[in-house]
């Protein structure tokens, strides 16, 4: 039998028209309409395209976005004086420094001057370490954990007592995916670059998250059957056969893995729509956030 497939861009596209409603009716109702400041420094081609799906989506939403390009060579201080004017902005409710940034950058301090109530990354340190708390809860949930974790709660009726391998310990993805999935009562095992006898660990997933950025690294022999896979890698690859000479594959060899898999998200169309979804929920939440100051 061959796994379900989690349509991650048919999820985030009912996500997406919620929160269009509800933008929509607060407008309506005379509120202010959200606003989101996108931050790029430098001129990276992947983050410019993603800076510009966020923008676009958005505009679909009824969310304004402030789009915010500077220099390669901008300073710590520019940066941060930009971030401090935003906060201090009324017609901005989230700001979302793209990552990665130039190297010459303290990237720690640019996300902690980022004000609180406007954290729609969640990748405020402040934010992150609630996360990590017992029974404290963060302002923002970042957007690509937050996105798992809703297409793994729509396809497992409990978390509770799954074993759950996460694949990666990165600050944007792994490390907060699996904080929420313990928040879940998931019992989780956190995998990365020393970990030994990889495929061993990955065997007894009932739940696998891969944010590993190695294309197809996970073979079909490594998914437990009936495992929920999802797969967060995103990379792009030569392939002589295809439209412009490269294609998006996951993490995780799909085409093996669905063969095993109970469920399973592609890539194109699994996680990488709903961290999208997931910042415009998150961008609403911080405009009615601010009403109520
Ligand atoms: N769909 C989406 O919305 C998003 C997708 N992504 C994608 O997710 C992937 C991961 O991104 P990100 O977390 O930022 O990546 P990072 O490079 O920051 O982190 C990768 C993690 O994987 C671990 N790792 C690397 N190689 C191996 C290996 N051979 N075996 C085991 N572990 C390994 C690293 O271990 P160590 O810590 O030891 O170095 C690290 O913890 C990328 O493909 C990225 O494009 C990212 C963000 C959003
Ligand atoms: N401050 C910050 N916040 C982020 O959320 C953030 C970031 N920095 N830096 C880079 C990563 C990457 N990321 C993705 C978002 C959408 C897709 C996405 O929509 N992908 C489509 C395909 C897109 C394509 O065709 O290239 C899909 O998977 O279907 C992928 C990756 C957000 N990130």
């Amino acid at each position: 039998m061959t796994a379900k497939i989690i349509d991650g861009k048919a999820v985030a596209a009912e996500v997406r028209a919620e929160v269009a409603a509800v933008v929509a009716q607060r407008v309506e109702a005379g509120k202010s309409r959200p606003g989101l400041a996108t931050v790029l420094v430098g001129e990276n081609p992947a983050s410019q395209v993603y800076v510009r799906m966020k923008q676009k989506a958005c505009a679909e939403a009824g969310i304004e976005s402030f789009g915010y390009n500077l220099p390669e060579d901008t300073s710590q201080e520019d940066l941060e004086k930009l971030v401090r004017e935003l906060n201090a902005d009324e017609r901005v409710n989230g700001i979302l420094v793209q990552l990665p940034l130039p190297k010459h950058l303290d990237e720690e301090r640019v996300l902690a001057a980022i004000s609180l109530d406007k954290d729609v990354d969640g990748f405020h340190p402040v934010n992150i370490g609630r996360l990590a708390q017992k029974g404290r809860k963060p302002q923002f949930i970042p957007c690509t954990p937050a996105g798992c974790m809703l297409l793994l709660r729509k396809n497992l009726d409990s978390l509770e007592g799954v074993n759950a391998v996460v694949l990666g310990r990165s600050n944007i993805v792994g490390m907060p995916v699996a904080l929420l999935l313990v928040e879940a009562n998931a019992t989780v095992t956190i995998c990365h670059s020393r970990t030994k006898n990889l495929p061993d660990v990955v065997r007894q997933a009932d739940v696998l998250v891969a944010a590993v950025g190695r294309p197809e690294m996970v073979r079909g022999d490594w998914i437990k059957p009936g495992a929920v896979v999802i797969d967060v890698g995103v990379n792009r690859i030569d392939d002589p056969s295809a439209k412009n000479g490269t294609r998006l594959v996951g993490d995780v060899a799909y085409d093996e893995a669905v063969e095993v898999a109970g469920a399973i998200t592609p890539v194109p169309g699994g996680v990488g729509p709903m961290t999208i979804a997931m910042l415009l929920q998150n961008t609403l939440k911080a405009a009615e956030l601010s009403d109520k100051q």
